[in-house]
């Protein structure tokens, strides 16, 4: 296995020689079981075709529509915020699951138009959430089937608990977005059929469904339930990790933290009805967002093959190699970045020069023609949440985080994504 390690490397695996290359299957197999097929694992002209009807749905005027349910989501972690503290007593709190749990909650509603908490399957009354997370959070023993079925399949045959339950978990969320589908097609088919000027979709099913009916596009039943199913786990645990990260920098930078909170108290009043372009364009809060991306990538590697013999850089990879790419390699590069590359100064993307000007610096969301579709989404939940939690509290080291000093915080390994090893706890206190 190679790993790619030049700034020149990444940008012909990734745009010149994109095509060259596939997800391995054995990486596919497992990852897809979870994620569905959807973009992620798509490949060659399939990949391309899918991609330009999916693109559609990302557009700026789109994200726009979103921006509202971004906000509100960003009040109703706040208030439970509160009164968790007010509750407990305390000012202490885990945020990682915070974050995972109010992130699921977002993606669910900007991707399906219905909060997750309301599906059920209509037979047996099993509930989204619960097979949701009983799917993403898997038990040893059902990892492990996981693990082995990608080489030998035996999910079918394995008579035991954790395996029926993670089958039964899985089937129900894709019985429960097929029924979904099936009746927003309907419903959308309905109001074109009759003419009717369509009411304003604020979901990304909803502007799948329209990319299909409008330009007669053949993304069947089966390709539009892979999508949800991306957007669901590559939407969440990505920004709830950035999240995360965004905390322990306020709480471990008192100095940054002033600065933010500086920034957004001026926007607040003298705009107190903040809209997507006000908040997309606070200067201060963009910089600090890109060095955390920089910085904190949650993505930590991807993987892909070579389809065929090809030139990387002079070097002959032979058909079938096998590539490791990890944002880290050109985020923190110290020749790209320069020798504070492991500091975290947002000040820096205000006099970019050299490569960490171009795109290839930074490697976060990927590059080429199969960078992060959610990129933009990304970045203005993360903006919106962020907004909303520095104007309610001032955020410090919890007891864990303030023994370790200037230790780095244990990490999850083996991960695909940049996780603390035992959550993150830090101190909210009210601002007055
Ligand atoms: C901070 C948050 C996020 C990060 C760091 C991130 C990172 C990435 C990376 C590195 C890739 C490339 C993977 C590869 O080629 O192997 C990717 C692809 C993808 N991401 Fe994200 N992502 C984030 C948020 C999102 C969101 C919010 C969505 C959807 C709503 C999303 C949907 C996708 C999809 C569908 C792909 C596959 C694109 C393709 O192959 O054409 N991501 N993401």
């Amino acid at each position: 296995m190679l790993l790619v390690n030049t700034i020149e490397a990444h940008r012909q695996v990734l745009q010149t020689c994109c095509y060259d290359f596939q997800k391995p299957g054995f990486f596919a197999r497992l990852v897809g079981e979870i994620a569905g097929a959807g973009l992620l694992f798509a490949e060659a002209d399939d990949h391309k075709r899918q991609r330009r009807f999916v693109q559609n749905v990302f557009t700026p005027p789109n994200l726009r529509k979103l921006f509202p349910v971004f906000q509100c989501k960003a009040k109703e972690l706040t208030t439970y915020l509160s009164s968790f503290l007010e509750r407990s007593g305390e000012h202490e709190i885990e945020v990682q699951s915070v974050f995972t749990k109010a992130t699921l909650d977002i993606i669910g509603v900007t991707t399906l138009g219905v909060e997750l908490e309301n599906l059920r399957t209509p037979d047996v009354k099993l509930d989204f959430l619960s097979c949701y997370n009983r799917m993403m959070e898997q038990s040893q023993w059902s990892a492990l089937i996981s693990f082995i079925n990608v080489q030998v399949p035996i999910r079918r045959w394995v008579p035991l608990e954790a395996n029926w339950g993670f089958v039964r978990a899985s089937n129900a969320v894709r019985e429960i977005l097929k029924e979904c589908i099936r009746e927003r097609m309907q419903a959308m088919l309905k109001h074109h059929d009759l003419g009717q000027r369509e009411t304003v979709p604020r979901d990304l099913l909803s502007y799948l469904i329209g990319e299909r009916i409008s330009s007669k596009s053949e993304l069947s039943n089966e390709q539009i339930l892979g999508h949800l199913m991306n957007f669901l786990s590559a939407g969440h645990e990505t920004t709830a990790g950035a999240m995360t990260w965004a905390v322990y920098v306020l709480a471990t930078n008192q100095e940054i933290q002033d600065h933010l909170y500086a920034e957004i108290r001026e926007l607040r009043s003298n705009n107190p009805a903040q809209d997507y372009t006000t908040v997309d364009r606070l200067p201060y809060l963009h910089n600090f967002v890109r060095e955390l991306l920089r910085l904190y990538s949650p993505a930590v590697f991807t993987n892909r093959e070579a389809t065929r013999n090809v030139i990387i850089c002079g070097f002959h990879i032979p058909k079938g190699t096998k590539l490791v790419l990890s944002p880290y390699v050109t985020n923190l590069s110290p020749r790209v970045w320069g020798p504070d590359s492991h500091e975290f100064h947002p000040k820096r993307w205000d006099n970019l020069s050299g490569e960490a000007a171009g795109p290839y610096g930074i490697e976060t969301f990927s590059n080429g023609p199969r960078i992060c579709i959610g990129k933009q989404y990304a970045i203005m939940e993360i903006k919106t949440l962020l907004v909303e939690l520095v104007s309610h509290f001032v955020v410090t080291k919890g007891k864990a985080l303030a023994s370790l000093e200037n230790e780095a915080v244990p990490l999850h390994n083996p991960a695909v994504t940049l996780r603390p090893r035992d959550g993150l706890r830090v101190k909210f206190h009210p601002r007055q």
